[in-house]
């Protein structure tokens, strides 16, 4: 008796007469190995005929299927320069291994020159053959289709198809029936099929259910505890100008207190309406750091290094006291990623302004959200923020790590209060999350909250209640 998925290989079959085992996959939806072993089971039931055939194939190699979805080195030289001359030592810094490889075929390809320690491009945009050929390998010419191998970017392969042919088409109580329908019993045409049995060991397929990722679903968790204490969510854009990242948070435009980390920039500037507050960041900046303030430097844009930026937006908002906010999204900042190190990160800022608000009840709130967030045991220790005054941070215990420097905060200094013209005190802090995110998940590695990988999300046991 046949099974309804030979009745699908020869249904196909009955159109085309022959047909190879890849195309009788594509068109009748079955695997390719399904495929295989049913034309085996035709076969000896006599309705079709097989021969074999090897075909050569190029595949991808594992770097292929890198350079594909990536591009290929010298491509991503090219958009890096976007036209202009940079250093090399800046490029490799931001290529890391893929420097060398882009340099030498940027080079050979006339798409740079280089002198006197500097990259000079040749050209704006730049896509390479290689980079098309590998997104559609079939069409692909043989000159490319050798370079392409000869940069260890696909590999000849070999597979097996089979070509079928139909030699005879099933007698009718050859199909077997799983379905008994009214029209069968009502014209008695029931009585020359058989009937197919169920397998009750057979295995169901397999469905996953489908469930948000666990560090999104960590990022709801702390969005939840914030909320249930209180606090308004507040976001604001990731391109900032460093007048909000910087200037209102009292750090001088030319001093280390800026560059309590380093940020990137982006080209372009911003506008800012109240021309007052701009005069009055002016004064309090010239006045206590003694320098030459820029509103051209203010103004300029970046992508923001800490979310203390929308912590200031607020502040100039002229908020109605009391107030309680707080925000939780991506900062960035350039560093070499590592397991412990991402370039872009979440931090959670939080800003009280309330008329009575202490220093102490500072604490009390940051051991609150702690407590809530599964962190019993908390330190605090003097530290040095350039917005703050007093200044903390506040130490948490992990279980792996021991105590782990996790948040900063202070009160905001008089300098800031009186610039945005609010007369009251203000509690204000800034946590990373990813650190805490790992130390609640149980991940050794940071990169691994941002893992992609279909199987390891869908496998991975992460409980976030
Ligand atoms: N923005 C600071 C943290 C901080 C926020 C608010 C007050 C004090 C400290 C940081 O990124 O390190």
């Amino acid at each position: 008796m046949l099974s309804e998925n030979e009745l699908k290989i020869l249904f196909f079959l009955k159109n085309v007469k022959k047909a190879n085992s890849v195309e009788i996959a594509k068109n009748t939806g079955l695997s390719e190995s399904s495929v295989l072993s049913l034309i085996e089971l035709l076969k000896e039931k006599g309705l079709v005929k097989t021969e074999v055939i090897y075909q050569k194939y190029y595949a991808l190699t594992e770097e292929g299927s890198r350079r594909k979805e990536k591009g290929l080195p010298e491509d991503i030289l090219i958009s890096i320069l976007n036209g202009k001359e940079k250093e090399l030592n800046e490029i490799k810094n931001l290529m890391g291994n893929d420097f060398n490889i882009a340099i030498s075929w940027a080079k050979k390809k006339g798409l740079i020159e280089i002198e006197g320690g500097k990259i000079i491009p040749k050209v704006k945009t730049y896509t390479s053959s290689e980079y098309y050929a590998l997104n559609n390998i079939d069409q692909a010419d043989k000159n490319t289709i050798q370079l392409l191998q000869r940069r260890g970017l696909i590999e000849e392969k070999e597979r097996k198809i089979v070509i079928v042919e139909l030699i005879r088409e099933p007698a009718e109580n050859e199909i077997g029936i799983s379905n008994l329908s009214r029209d069968l019993i009502v014209s008695g045409a029931w009585e020359k099929f058989k009937f197919r049995k169920y397998n009750v060991e057979a295995f169901p397929p397999y469905y996953t259910i489908s469930k948000k990722h666990y560090f999104k679903e960590f990022l709801e968790k702390v969005k939840d505890i914030m909320i249930n204490l209180g606090f308004k969510e507040i976001n604001t854009g990731y391109i900032e100008m460093e007048f909000y990242n910087f200037d209102l948070l009292f750090q001088p435009q030319d001093h280390p207190a800026r560059e309590i980390h380093d940020s990137f920039s982006v080209e372009g500037s911003g506008k800012i309406e109240d021309k007052e507050l701009l005069n009055n960041v002016k004064q309090i900046h010239e006045k206590f750091w003694k320098y030459k303030w820029r509103q051209d430097i203010t103004l300029r844009l970046m992508l923001r290094s800490q979310t203390t930026a929308t912590t200031a937006r607020v502040l100039a908002s002229k908020p109605k006291i009391p107030i309680k906010t707080f925000t939780l999204g991506k900062v960035f900042r350039p560093d070499a990623i590592d397991a412990t190190h991402l370039i872009e990160f979440h931090q959670l800022d939080g800003l009280i302004i309330d008329n009575n608000f202490t220093f102490r009840d500072l604490l009390g709130v940051l051991k609150e959200i702690f407590y809530r967030l599964g962190i019993k045991e908390i330190k605090f220790k003097p530290a040095y923020f350039p917005f703050t005054e007093p200044s903390v941070e506040v130490y948490g215990y992990l279980e792996k790590l021991g105590w782990v420097e996790m948040c900063g905060a202070g009160l905001l200094r008089p300098e800031i209060m009186s610039a945005v013209g609010i007369d009251s005190v203000a509690g204000a802090w800034g946590m990373g999350i990813e650190r805490l995110a790992m130390s609640f998940l149980n991940i050794n590695d940071i990169r691994l909250l941002y893992s992609t990988n279909i199987d390891y999300i869908r496998n991975v046991k992460i409980r976030i209640e």
